[in-house]
């Protein structure tokens, strides 16, 4: 059972990307506990990565303002407006990994040298001590015959067995989170589930609190303890994984879970939500769901703030619950 205290709290992290007209992302607030996975779900541009960059201080430099933000980890709070998140919390007590390994490896460097860098420049353990680490980090991430892989180079592996040398170097330093941007989205469904379950066993093992980014509500069903979902920028619905896909309240989040097809129950025609997510410079003001939400009313050209619909689930929708929803639309 997870930890109740957060490992890691982000409070209202606002930012905008130079030349752009409004928050790429606005008011964000998500925690995290040891032993919890934290699924982060939404379309294609409503600000998953974006958030995970800001938490890792990983931003192109230059690129955005952050307006807001202030993150507490294992106790330390870094205000992001002005406070650069340590570079060895990066790649050490917080690990991340990305939806292409080649991000993270280099393609000229053996792949047993570059988990033991990482394992030197954080514990400062002898070379020989860093070798040994990483294979057992290779024998714990399940590869085939680790001594020999040691010193093959990145393009010898296949994209399943680079992803899986990819979470090797990024639990190396024994993490306390994990930070995982679309992990297996790359992958062929089989693999896909191989890595799940692995970043789930190994999570389990080591009691890290993980922070996985997906769009697919299969991932999210498969690992997830709690889901916070993102549309345009903003958080608008959070809680227990369960209780999402149960109980859903925002619009958003009820239009996402009927567009995924279900083998169990009676057949239905597969709905999906009108419209697409608008583009940052026609971003409606208020709530950023309204144009294509079918309850949408003249209120909602104001922002709605979140409230609280169960324990730890909250909402930012006018209507929420759902029955008031249900009674506007007649
Ligand atoms: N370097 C950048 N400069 C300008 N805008 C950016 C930059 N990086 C991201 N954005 C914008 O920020 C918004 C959020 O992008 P982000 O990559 O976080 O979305 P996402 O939810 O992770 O999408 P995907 O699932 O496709 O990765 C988008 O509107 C995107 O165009």
């Amino acid at each position: 059972m997870p930890d109740q205290s957060p490992l890691l709290s982000l409070s209202k992290l606002s930012l905008r990307f130079k030349g752009q007209p409004v928050c790429a992302v606005e008011d964000v607030s998500l925690s995290v506990a040891a032993g919890e996975i934290l699924c982060v779900v939404g379309e294609s541009g409503c600000g998953k990565s974006v958030t995970a960059m800001a938490l890792m201080g990983l931003l192109p430099p230059g690129a955005a303002e952050i307006h807001g933000g202030v993150m507490t980890f294992d106790g330390q709070a870094f205000d992001l407006t002005k406070d650069r998140v340590p570079s060895d919390l990066r790649g050490g007590r917080i690990a991340m990994i990305f939806q292409e390994p080649m991000t993270s490896l280099n393609p000229v460097f053996r792949v047993g040298e570059q988990i033991a860098e990482s394992v030197q420049r954080h514990s400062g353990c002898s070379r020989g001590d860093a070798r040994l680490r990483s294979l057992e980090m290779l024998r714990c991430v399940g590869l085939p015959s680790p001594e020999r892989l040691l010193d093959q180079y990145p393009h010898q592996f296949s994209g399943g067995q680079r992803q899986r040398v990819m979470i090797a170097m990024a639990l190396a330093n024994d993490p306390r989170l994990l930070i995982a941007d679309e992990p297996t989205t790359a992958l062929d469904v089989t693999i896909q589930a191989q890595i799940l379950n692995l970043i789930r066993d190994l999570q389990r093992d080591t009691g890290m609190g993980t922070i996985m980014i997906t769009h697919d509500l299969g991932v999210v069903a498969d690992v997830a303890d709690t889901v916070a979902v993102m549309y345009g920028g903003h958080i608008v619905e959070s809680g227990p994984m369960t209780e999402i896909f149960e109980n859903p309240q925002h619009p958003y989040t009820i239009g996402l879970m009927a567009s995924v097809p279900r083998l169990s129950g009676p057949r239905q025609r597969l709905t999906t939500i009108n419209g697409t997510v608008p583009s940052i410079r026609q971003m409606p003001s208020g709530c950023r769901f309204r144009t294509r939400c079918a309850f949408a009313a003249e209120t909602c050209s104001t922002r709605p703030a979140q409230a609280e619909v169960g324990p730890d689930h909250s909402v930012a929708c006018h209507f929420a619950p759902l029955e008031q929803m249900l009674k506007v639309a007649g």
